[in-house]
Protein backbone atom coordinates (compact mmCIF):
# COMPACT_ATOMS: atom_id res chain seq x y z
CA UNK A 1 0.00 0.00 0.00
CA UNK A 2 1.50 3.40 -0.65
CA UNK A 3 2.56 5.52 2.09
CA UNK A 4 0.14 7.78 2.90
CA UNK A 5 2.94 10.83 3.62
CA UNK A 6 4.02 10.99 0.14
CA UNK A 7 3.13 11.76 -2.88
CA UNK A 8 2.06 16.00 -2.37
CA UNK A 9 2.04 17.78 -5.88
CA UNK A 10 2.91 21.23 -5.63
CA UNK A 11 2.41 23.19 -8.71
CA UNK A 12 4.22 26.87 -7.63
CA UNK A 13 4.12 29.93 -9.50
CA UNK A 14 3.98 28.35 -12.90
CA UNK A 15 4.40 30.03 -15.97
CA UNK A 16 4.60 29.09 -19.52
CA UNK A 17 4.75 30.10 -22.68
CA UNK A 18 5.65 28.72 -26.98
CA UNK A 19 7.27 29.83 -29.43
CA UNK A 20 10.01 32.39 -30.23
CA UNK A 21 10.05 35.71 -30.41
CA UNK A 22 7.48 37.57 -32.33
CA UNK A 23 5.12 34.16 -32.21
CA UNK A 24 5.22 33.98 -28.56
CA UNK A 25 2.37 32.46 -26.98
CA UNK A 26 1.36 32.52 -23.46
CA UNK A 27 0.17 29.29 -22.01
CA UNK A 28 -0.22 29.49 -18.95
CA UNK A 29 0.51 32.48 -16.07
CA UNK A 30 1.36 32.32 -12.29
CA UNK A 31 -0.17 28.84 -11.43
CA UNK A 32 0.25 27.17 -8.25
CA UNK A 33 -1.71 24.66 -7.06
CA UNK A 34 -1.39 21.54 -4.45
CA UNK A 35 -2.95 17.93 -4.38
CA UNK A 36 -2.07 17.09 -0.58
CA UNK A 37 -1.13 12.92 -0.45
CA UNK A 38 -3.65 10.78 -0.55
CA UNK A 39 -6.31 13.84 -2.16
CA UNK A 40 -8.35 13.87 -5.25
CA UNK A 41 -8.04 17.19 -7.04
CA UNK A 42 -9.43 17.90 -10.30
CA UNK A 43 -8.10 20.99 -12.59
CA UNK A 44 -11.08 22.09 -15.37
CA UNK A 45 -11.27 24.77 -17.58
CA UNK A 46 -11.71 26.23 -21.12
CA UNK A 47 -9.98 24.47 -23.84
CA UNK A 48 -6.44 25.91 -24.50
CA UNK A 49 -6.34 27.21 -20.94
CA UNK A 50 -3.62 25.02 -20.21
CA UNK A 51 -4.67 22.17 -18.40
CA UNK A 52 -2.66 19.35 -20.46
CA UNK A 53 0.65 21.46 -19.99
CA UNK A 54 0.16 21.81 -16.54
CA UNK A 55 -0.17 17.96 -16.08
CA UNK A 56 3.27 17.44 -18.21
CA UNK A 57 5.16 19.88 -16.20
CA UNK A 58 3.98 17.32 -13.00
CA UNK A 59 4.63 14.39 -15.41
CA UNK A 60 8.22 15.31 -16.33
CA UNK A 61 7.74 15.45 -19.81
CA UNK A 62 8.01 19.33 -20.05
CA UNK A 63 9.86 22.15 -18.39
CA UNK A 64 7.94 25.84 -17.10
CA UNK A 65 9.17 28.86 -18.53
CA UNK A 66 9.06 29.65 -14.43
CA UNK A 67 8.43 28.19 -11.44
CA UNK A 68 8.71 24.44 -10.73
CA UNK A 69 6.62 21.37 -9.81
CA UNK A 70 7.78 19.40 -7.06
CA UNK A 71 6.87 16.13 -5.45
CA UNK A 72 7.23 15.51 -2.15
CA UNK A 73 9.24 18.64 -2.00
CA UNK A 74 11.84 17.52 -4.64
CA UNK A 75 11.52 19.68 -8.07
CA UNK A 76 10.70 17.46 -10.83
CA UNK A 77 13.22 17.34 -13.14
CA UNK A 78 12.01 14.11 -15.63
CA UNK A 79 9.37 11.44 -15.51
CA UNK A 80 9.76 8.61 -13.16
CA UNK A 81 8.19 4.98 -11.61
CA UNK A 82 7.15 7.97 -8.59
CA UNK A 83 4.17 9.29 -11.39
CA UNK A 84 1.71 6.99 -13.37
CA UNK A 85 0.33 8.99 -16.46
CA UNK A 86 -3.00 8.20 -18.45
CA UNK A 87 -4.01 10.02 -21.26
CA UNK A 88 -7.67 9.98 -23.31
CA UNK A 89 -5.64 7.87 -26.05
CA UNK A 90 -5.18 3.86 -25.27
CA UNK A 91 -1.45 3.41 -24.96
CA UNK A 92 -1.30 -0.34 -24.73
CA UNK A 93 0.96 -2.61 -26.63
CA UNK A 94 -1.23 -4.63 -29.30
CA UNK A 95 0.49 -7.43 -29.61
CA UNK A 96 0.73 -7.93 -25.79
CA UNK A 97 -2.14 -9.59 -23.57
CA UNK A 98 -3.59 -7.74 -20.91
CA UNK A 99 -1.59 -8.81 -18.21
CA UNK A 100 1.55 -8.64 -20.38
CA UNK A 101 0.82 -4.85 -20.96
CA UNK A 102 0.36 -4.69 -17.03
CA UNK A 103 3.30 -6.36 -15.99
CA UNK A 104 5.55 -4.49 -18.46
CA UNK A 105 6.79 -1.28 -16.35
CA UNK A 106 7.33 -4.05 -13.44
CA UNK A 107 9.57 -6.15 -15.77
CA UNK A 108 11.72 -3.28 -16.50
CA UNK A 109 11.51 -2.56 -12.66
CA UNK A 110 13.72 -5.53 -13.03
CA UNK A 111 10.82 -7.67 -10.93
CA UNK A 112 11.10 -11.41 -10.97
CA UNK A 113 8.07 -12.83 -13.19
CA UNK A 114 6.40 -14.78 -10.42
CA UNK A 115 6.01 -11.46 -8.31
CA UNK A 116 5.37 -10.09 -11.73
CA UNK A 117 2.49 -11.92 -12.38
CA UNK A 118 1.00 -11.80 -8.70
CA UNK A 119 1.11 -8.35 -8.48
CA UNK A 120 -0.70 -7.75 -12.08
CA UNK A 121 -3.20 -10.46 -11.02
CA UNK A 122 -3.90 -8.39 -7.95
CA UNK A 123 -4.57 -4.91 -9.85
CA UNK A 124 -6.59 -6.44 -12.66
CA UNK A 125 -8.65 -8.11 -10.22
CA UNK A 126 -9.99 -4.58 -8.35
CA UNK A 127 -10.74 -3.23 -11.50
CA UNK A 128 -12.49 -6.59 -12.45
CA UNK A 129 -10.45 -7.11 -15.56
CA UNK A 130 -8.99 -11.09 -14.19
CA UNK A 131 -11.22 -12.75 -16.65
CA UNK A 132 -9.20 -10.75 -19.41
CA UNK A 133 -5.59 -11.13 -18.65
CA UNK A 134 -4.84 -13.19 -21.48
CA UNK A 135 -6.93 -11.27 -23.72
CA UNK A 136 -5.09 -9.16 -26.68
CA UNK A 137 -6.31 -4.87 -26.86
CA UNK A 138 -8.49 -5.06 -29.82
CA UNK A 139 -10.65 -7.84 -28.40
CA UNK A 140 -11.83 -5.33 -25.58
CA UNK A 141 -14.21 -2.50 -25.61
CA UNK A 142 -12.91 1.40 -24.85
CA UNK A 143 -13.96 0.91 -21.17
CA UNK A 144 -11.95 -2.32 -20.23
CA UNK A 145 -8.89 -0.82 -22.93
CA UNK A 146 -8.69 2.60 -20.62
CA UNK A 147 -9.72 0.16 -17.34
CA UNK A 148 -6.16 -1.41 -18.20
CA UNK A 149 -4.09 1.52 -18.87
CA UNK A 150 -5.47 2.72 -15.48
CA UNK A 151 -4.10 -0.40 -14.14
CA UNK A 152 -0.99 -0.66 -16.13
CA UNK A 153 -0.14 3.20 -14.50
CA UNK A 154 -0.87 1.54 -11.35
CA UNK A 155 1.20 -1.32 -11.26
CA UNK A 156 4.69 -0.11 -10.72
CA UNK A 157 3.14 1.45 -7.10
CA UNK A 158 3.42 5.31 -8.17
CA UNK A 159 2.66 7.59 -5.01
CA UNK A 160 0.55 9.89 -7.66
CA UNK A 161 -1.38 8.85 -10.87
CA UNK A 162 -2.14 12.38 -13.43
CA UNK A 163 -4.98 11.48 -15.89
CA UNK A 164 -5.83 13.85 -18.69
CA UNK A 165 -9.02 14.09 -19.94
CA UNK A 166 -9.07 9.24 -19.75
CA UNK A 167 -12.70 9.22 -20.29
CA UNK A 168 -13.09 11.25 -22.74
CA UNK A 169 -13.35 9.16 -25.61
CA UNK A 170 -15.86 6.74 -23.64
CA UNK A 171 -19.92 6.97 -23.62
CA UNK A 172 -21.55 8.30 -20.96
CA UNK A 173 -22.94 4.81 -19.31
CA UNK A 174 -19.15 3.65 -19.58
CA UNK A 175 -17.77 6.65 -17.97
CA UNK A 176 -19.85 6.38 -15.09
CA UNK A 177 -19.12 3.18 -14.03
CA UNK A 178 -15.14 3.87 -14.71
CA UNK A 179 -15.32 6.75 -12.35
CA UNK A 180 -16.94 4.63 -9.83
CA UNK A 181 -13.81 2.07 -10.40
CA UNK A 182 -11.52 4.72 -10.10
CA UNK A 183 -12.82 6.02 -6.67
CA UNK A 184 -13.11 2.52 -5.57
CA UNK A 185 -9.12 2.05 -6.66
CA UNK A 186 -8.22 5.23 -5.48
CA UNK A 187 -10.05 4.49 -1.63
CA UNK A 188 -7.92 1.00 -1.68
CA UNK A 189 -4.82 2.22 -2.55
CA UNK A 190 -4.86 5.72 -1.26
CA UNK A 191 -2.74 7.50 -4.06
CA UNK A 192 -3.04 10.99 -4.76
CA UNK A 193 -4.21 12.13 -8.03
CA UNK A 194 -4.43 14.81 -10.39
CA UNK A 195 -7.31 15.02 -13.16
CA UNK A 196 -8.09 16.70 -16.15
CA UNK A 197 -11.98 16.85 -17.47
CA UNK A 198 -13.89 19.08 -19.42
CA UNK A 199 -16.87 17.81 -17.79
CA UNK A 200 -18.21 19.23 -14.24
CA UNK A 201 -20.27 16.57 -13.61
CA UNK A 202 -17.33 14.22 -13.20
CA UNK A 203 -14.90 16.73 -11.34
CA UNK A 204 -17.39 16.89 -8.59
CA UNK A 205 -17.98 13.31 -8.33
CA UNK A 206 -14.68 12.19 -8.27
CA UNK A 207 -12.67 14.88 -6.14
CA UNK A 208 -11.95 16.63 -3.14
CA UNK A 209 -11.34 19.56 -4.67
CA UNK A 210 -11.46 20.94 -8.01
CA UNK A 211 -9.60 24.28 -9.21
CA UNK A 212 -11.20 25.76 -11.84
CA UNK A 213 -9.05 28.03 -15.06
CA UNK A 214 -9.23 31.08 -16.49
CA UNK A 215 -9.14 31.14 -20.23
CA UNK A 216 -5.49 31.21 -21.80
CA UNK A 217 -3.25 32.57 -20.38
CA UNK A 218 -4.29 29.75 -17.97
CA UNK A 219 -4.30 31.06 -14.19
CA UNK A 220 -6.39 29.80 -11.10
CA UNK A 221 -9.82 31.56 -11.24
CA UNK A 222 -11.16 29.31 -8.48
CA UNK A 223 -10.65 26.65 -5.81
CA UNK A 224 -13.21 24.70 -4.87
CA UNK A 225 -13.76 22.42 -2.23
CA UNK A 226 -16.43 19.36 -2.67
CA UNK A 227 -17.60 18.26 0.74
CA UNK A 228 -19.56 15.23 -0.53
CA UNK A 229 -18.87 12.50 2.06
CA UNK A 230 -17.37 9.21 1.11
CA UNK A 231 -17.63 6.29 -0.77
CA UNK A 232 -19.38 8.58 -3.43
CA UNK A 233 -22.44 6.98 -5.48
CA UNK A 234 -24.43 7.75 -8.28
CA UNK A 235 -27.33 8.48 -6.17
CA UNK A 236 -25.49 11.92 -4.79
CA UNK A 237 -25.33 13.25 -8.69
CA UNK A 238 -29.61 13.70 -7.82
CA UNK A 239 -28.23 15.70 -4.39
CA UNK A 240 -28.83 19.13 -3.71
CA UNK A 241 -25.45 19.95 -2.77
CA UNK A 242 -24.09 18.00 -6.08
CA UNK A 243 -26.99 20.38 -7.95
CA UNK A 244 -25.60 23.40 -6.58
CA UNK A 245 -21.94 22.46 -6.99
CA UNK A 246 -22.69 22.11 -11.03
CA UNK A 247 -24.00 25.74 -10.95
CA UNK A 248 -21.51 27.17 -9.25
CA UNK A 249 -18.91 25.33 -11.64
CA UNK A 250 -21.21 26.00 -14.41
CA UNK A 251 -21.59 29.48 -14.00
CA UNK A 252 -17.39 29.81 -13.68
CA UNK A 253 -16.84 28.01 -16.49
CA UNK A 254 -19.40 29.43 -19.15
CA UNK A 255 -17.17 33.37 -18.03
CA UNK A 256 -14.55 31.48 -19.26
CA UNK A 257 -15.54 29.89 -22.32
CA UNK A 258 -16.79 33.23 -23.59
CA UNK A 259 -13.99 34.92 -23.15
CA UNK A 260 -12.26 32.23 -24.56
CA UNK A 261 -14.36 32.22 -27.80
CA UNK A 262 -14.11 36.24 -27.80
CA UNK A 263 -11.04 35.71 -28.53
CA UNK A 264 -10.82 33.22 -31.08
CA UNK A 265 -14.12 34.85 -32.70
CA UNK A 266 -12.25 39.07 -32.52
CA UNK A 267 -14.90 41.78 -32.14
CA UNK A 268 -15.59 41.20 -35.58
CA UNK A 269 -17.07 37.46 -35.41
CA UNK A 270 -18.97 38.38 -32.33
CA UNK A 271 -20.53 41.40 -34.09
CA UNK A 272 -21.63 39.01 -36.40
CA UNK A 273 -23.37 36.63 -33.94
CA UNK A 274 -25.05 39.85 -33.06
CA UNK A 275 -26.43 40.14 -35.95
CA UNK A 276 -27.55 36.05 -36.33
CA UNK A 277 -29.23 36.59 -33.45
CA UNK A 278 -29.54 40.40 -32.45
CA UNK A 279 -29.92 41.85 -28.84
CA UNK A 280 -32.75 39.81 -27.46
CA UNK A 281 -31.11 36.55 -28.48
CA UNK A 282 -27.92 37.93 -26.68
CA UNK A 283 -29.58 38.98 -23.55
CA UNK A 284 -31.57 35.34 -24.03
CA UNK A 285 -28.11 33.79 -23.66
CA UNK A 286 -27.08 35.79 -20.98
N1 LIG B 1 4.09 22.54 -28.07
C1 LIG B 1 3.34 23.63 -28.17
N2 LIG B 1 3.70 24.65 -28.99
C2 LIG B 1 2.97 25.78 -29.09
N3 LIG B 1 1.82 25.99 -28.43
C3 LIG B 1 1.40 25.00 -27.61
C4 LIG B 1 2.12 23.78 -27.43
N4 LIG B 1 1.46 22.99 -26.55
C5 LIG B 1 0.36 23.71 -26.19
N5 LIG B 1 0.33 24.89 -26.82
C6 LIG B 1 -0.69 25.93 -26.64
O1 LIG B 1 -0.78 26.22 -25.25
C7 LIG B 1 -2.11 26.39 -24.87
C8 LIG B 1 -2.46 25.42 -23.76
O2 LIG B 1 -2.51 24.09 -24.30
P1 LIG B 1 -3.03 22.86 -23.46
O3 LIG B 1 -3.05 21.68 -24.36
O4 LIG B 1 -2.26 22.76 -22.21
O5 LIG B 1 -4.52 23.33 -23.09
P2 LIG B 1 -5.74 22.46 -22.53
O6 LIG B 1 -6.39 23.32 -21.50
O7 LIG B 1 -5.28 21.13 -22.09
O8 LIG B 1 -6.66 22.34 -23.81
P3 LIG B 1 -7.80 21.27 -24.16
O9 LIG B 1 -8.80 21.36 -23.06
O10 LIG B 1 -8.35 21.76 -25.46
O11 LIG B 1 -7.13 19.94 -24.25
C9 LIG B 1 -2.95 26.21 -26.11
O12 LIG B 1 -3.25 27.46 -26.65
C10 LIG B 1 -2.07 25.43 -27.04
O13 LIG B 1 -2.35 25.74 -28.38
Amino acid sequence: MTDLRKGRIEIRDVSVSFGGKGQRTQAVSGVSLEVKPGDFVSVIGPSGCGKSTLLNIVAGFMVPTQGAALLDGQAIDGPGADRGVVFQQYSLFPWMTVRKNVEFGLKMQGLGINARESKARTLLGLAGLLPFENHYPDQLSGGMKQRVGIVRALATSPQVLLMDEPFGALDSQTRTVMQEILTNMWQQLQLSVLFITHDIEEAIFLSEKVYVMTARPGRIKAEIPIPLPRPRTPEMMSSPTFHALVRQLKGLIREESLAAMGGELGAAGLQGLDAHIGQDGLKALS
